[in-house]
């Protein structure tokens, strides 16, 4: 499955929206991006999302703050953005250095600004089906099974991982998608036993290329939403691809698959709250 391709025609759609919407309202979508430290893997995706935005007309500003920034200095910094009117997504870039507490900060931004869909209103919305705002990856997940077809309604699916900004709020689209939905984890007894039951798997565990050919039902749709850097610099998914590719029937690839959709549905949402602007609270 294509997510670069698919991740360009979102963009090529949303740049049009953003020329009407300057055209009809003269706004312009502005998004808030924060990065903590220097951890290079979380530079280059400022440095992606920085450069989607330019080209669809989404306006970024760039916070780089140094890793020693406190946690008070941050929450302040978040609080300006809330009540900024030309700001209409905020991002602060996980994960956040230890000295400071990652849940205080999602929960500071503004339910209405949370472009990643992270604060628990919004997830709260989600799982009651009657979603605001939805977690990137999650969405572009969903997008690209839309886009080739593929419905989850009525479908096994297996869901390896928990975390706050994957699996949990994917077991909540899944849901919402009329599917049948399981969840596997670290602690999971027979995971072999569970994945093999998926006509659809998505594995997002971090743990490079640990799904195999034998861990899966021939013909199933396999999603990888691993990116993991290797020693000698080549990245690989949390899916082993050479044993697992003559088995599913899709499969999408690291890179070129679910990373690309997840900066395009950021993309996405912040366009859609510069269309809601003005527009009474949710
Ligand atoms: N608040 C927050 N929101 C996030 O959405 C968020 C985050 N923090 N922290 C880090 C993770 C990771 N993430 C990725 C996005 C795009 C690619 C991506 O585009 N990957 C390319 C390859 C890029 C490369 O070469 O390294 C691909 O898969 O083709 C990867 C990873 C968003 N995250
Ligand atoms: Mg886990």
């Amino acid at each position: 499955m294509d997510g670069k391709k698919l991740a360009q025609e979102v963009k090529a759609e949303l740049k049009q929206r953003v020329e009407e919407l300057w055209t009809s309202k003269q706004i312009v979508p502005r998004l808030a991006v924060i990065l903590v430290g220097e951890d290079p893997a979380s530079q280059v995706y400022v440095r992606n999302k920085r450069r989607a935005a330019e080209k669809i007309g989404i306006k970024t500003v760039d916070n780089l703050l140094p890793a020693t920034v406190s946690e008070a200095d941050l929450l302040d910094l978040i609080y300006e953005y809330n009540e900024d009117p030309n700001i209409h997504g905020i991002l602060v870039q996980l994960p956040l250095p230890a000295h400071i507490d990652e849940a205080k900060v999602t929960h500071a931004i503004l339910p209405s600004k949370d472009v990643d869909g992270f604060h628990p209103v919004n997830m709260g919305h989600l799982f009651m089906n009657m979603p605001h705002s939805l977690p990137c990856t999650p969405r572009g997940i969903m997008e690209l099974l839309a886009a080739y077809g593929i419905s989850p309604a009525g479908k096994e699916v297996v869901i390896v991982g928990r975390s706050n900004i994957v699996g949990r709020p994917m077991v909540a689209l899944m849901l919402n998608a009329d599917a049948t939905v399981t969840v596997a984890h670290s602690k999971t007894k027979d995971l072999r036993a569970v994945t093999k039951r998926a006509d659809i798997l998505v594995v997002a565990t971090g743990r490079p290329e640990m799904i195999t050919g034998a861990d899966i039902k021939p013909g199933a749709v396999v999603i990888d939403v691993g990116v993991n850097r290797l020693a000698d610099g080549h990245l690989v998914g949390d899916v082993q691809r050479q044993t697992v590719e003559g088995v599913a029937s899709y499969l999408t690839p690291v890179p070129g698959g679910v990373g690309p959709m997840t900066i395009a549905m950021l993309m996405k949402q912040t366009v859609e709250f510069a269309e809601k602007s003005g527009q009474d609270g949710y």
